[in-house]
């Protein structure tokens, strides 16, 4: 009897170690109807994950990508947060994905991302809803309301936050940079006032760029989890004030929270809820962190090139030299003006790659330079990887801001440059994040000069941060 049990016992190992080793092998040699790009899975169901997520402290590539670039070259296989996933830093393969959004790509991010911006967020939807949604945010940040309010209202808060920090010994930047956006789009989102409020809002959103494609672990310490629990605090805020915006008929549109509430009052309302929810959050984070991140790293470049400070100072100067009344605020001429300052940020944004990966998802199975992409498998498109490809920029890792002269005027990705993404979803905020840096830039240069205190160092995992803070001190030029 007890031999019978022994070998039963071994048996059913046995069946589970061949079960183990044929799923083991099946996952790491998945099928597909053509040849797979080359690279490695990594280790069963952990993948490369951990390699993905190694800490970068430089502005270059990644190791994570630069070796497997080095290995397989532009197009490799890998597996990421549980998926097979596609990464590439083929120009044409990057401008085909963003042109067949919708068609044979489509959004997708990593689950961590929509459990932290939400499934109903902006880049999970598609079609019509995507469209109209888009529309909506363009009214608030496009050209025509840059042009006609948030320039003025840009310049004041530049001007008075400025004036504010040089009267302080030392000035952390880039929490004092969020801080400065925040106030000014939370105000045109939600009327928020941080002066009345008895919450902090823009502190649950700490940690936001380094958990959103993150490693998922939810226990405390994790920056997935503090994005977590960021989220929870901000959506309660949201939750409170719609129900107490949508329970007040005779409230006037004075925000663009508003605006969306007018369409949910509707016999027939075009989103849902949670989709206005979502937006607004996603609204929320997007519209400080990810300038302020740029910003703090341009004003740490411009630090360490003062020939480039220089001439960006000359810029300005002369703007100011040609101005009528010397309290005029800046107006949609001169930043328009501005030729040398919108290289200047064309290259603060290649070197600073905010966003190290463009997630998709293939629709179908895509045949691309002899590779089959099959349906359902992720893309990443590697933007860092394009940008600091030394066939495509010279001497890559250099701050030179000249090498945008004579380029035409970007207004949406190109193979070369997609730091704010490319086709159907280039990003809405790129004219409010330039005017920000712009007008941020000029009242800097004209009135200031600044030492760094301390930090300023920079750390990608891969989302950028800034882990000791950029301290300077400001002192008024006379
Ligand atoms: C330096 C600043 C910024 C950079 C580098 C940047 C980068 C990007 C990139 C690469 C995408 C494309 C994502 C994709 O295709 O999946 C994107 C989309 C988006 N960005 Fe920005 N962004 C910046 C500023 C802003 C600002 C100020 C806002 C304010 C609202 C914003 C809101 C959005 C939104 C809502 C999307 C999603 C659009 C979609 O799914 O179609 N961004 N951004």
């Amino acid at each position: 009897m007890e031999t019978h049990v022994c070998v039963a016992v071994w048996a059913v190992t046995m069946a589970m170690v061949v079960a183990s080793i044929m799923w083991a092998y099946r996952w790491s040699h998945p099928r597909a109807n053509g040849r797979l790009p080359p690279g490695s899975f990594g280790l069963p169901l952990l993948g490369e994950t951990l390699q993905f997520f190694a800490p970068n402290p430089t502005c270059d590539v990644s190791p994570f990508v630069k070796e497997r670039l080095n290995r397989y070259g532009s197009i490799f296989k890998t597996s990421v947060v549980g998926r097979p996933v596609v990464v590439t830093a083929d120009p044409e393969l990057n401008y085909y994905v963003f042109q067949q959004e919708g068609k044979l790509f489509e959004s997708w991010y990593p689950h961590t991302f929509t459990e932290i911006f939400g499934r109903d967020n902006v880049g999970s939807l598609h079609g019509f809803m995507y469209k109209y949604l888009k529309s909506l945010v363009l009214r608030l940040y496009g050209q025509e309301n840059l042009r006609a309010v948030l320039l003025a209202e840009t310049d004041r808060a530049c001007s008075s936050s400025l004036a504010s920090w040089a009267a302080q010994p030392s000035v952390e930047l880039k929490d004092s940079i969020s801080a400065m956006i925040f106030d000014l789009t939370a105000k045109k989102l939600i009327s928020y006032e941080p002066s009345k409020s008895s919450e902090n809002l823009r502190k649950n959103f700490v940690a936001f760029i380094r958990g959103l494609i993150s490693f998922p672990v939810d226990i405390p310490g994790t920056a997935y989890h503090e994005c977590m629990k960021g989220r929870r605090n901000a959506m309660k805020v949201l939750k409170k004030m719609m129900r107490e915006r949508m329970a007040d008929p005779a409230r006037q549109c004075e925000d663009f929270f508003d605006v969306l509430i007018e369409e949910l009052r509707r016999e027939k309302p075009v989103m849902t809820e949670a989709i206005a929810l979502d937006l607004m959050f996603v609204l929320l984070f997007a519209s400080f962190e990810t300038t302020s991140l740029t910003l703090t790293l341009g004003v740490r470049l411009l630090a360490e090139n003062p020939i480039v400070l220089d001439a960006l100072t000359e810029e300005h100067e002369a703007i100011v030299r040609g101005r009528e009344g010397c309290d005029a605020g800046l107006t949609w001429a001169e930043y328009k003006s501005m030729t040398f300052t919108s290289q200047v940020t064309l290259e603060i944004a290649r070197l600073a790659n905010i966003v190290p990966g463009i997630f998709r998802k293939a629709l179908r199975d895509i045949e691309f330079k002899g590779y089959t992409i099959p349906a359902g498998w992720g893309v990443m498109v590697c933007p860092p990887a394009v940008h600091l490809n030394p066939e495509i920029y010279e001497d890559p890792l250099a701050f030179n801001p000249w090498r945008w002269q004579d380029k035409v005027e970007i207004t949406g990705g190109t193979k070369h440059f997609m730091a704010f993404g490319g086709g159907l979803r280039f990003c809405v905020g790129t004219d409010l994040s330039k005017v920000v840096m712009a007008t941020f830039i000029h009242h800097l240069v004209t009135k200031y000069r600044w030492k760094t205190v301390k930090g300023g160092n920079i750390v990608r995992t891969p989302g950028l941060s800034f882990p000791d803070g950029f301290h300077v001190q400001l002192f008024p030029k006379n």
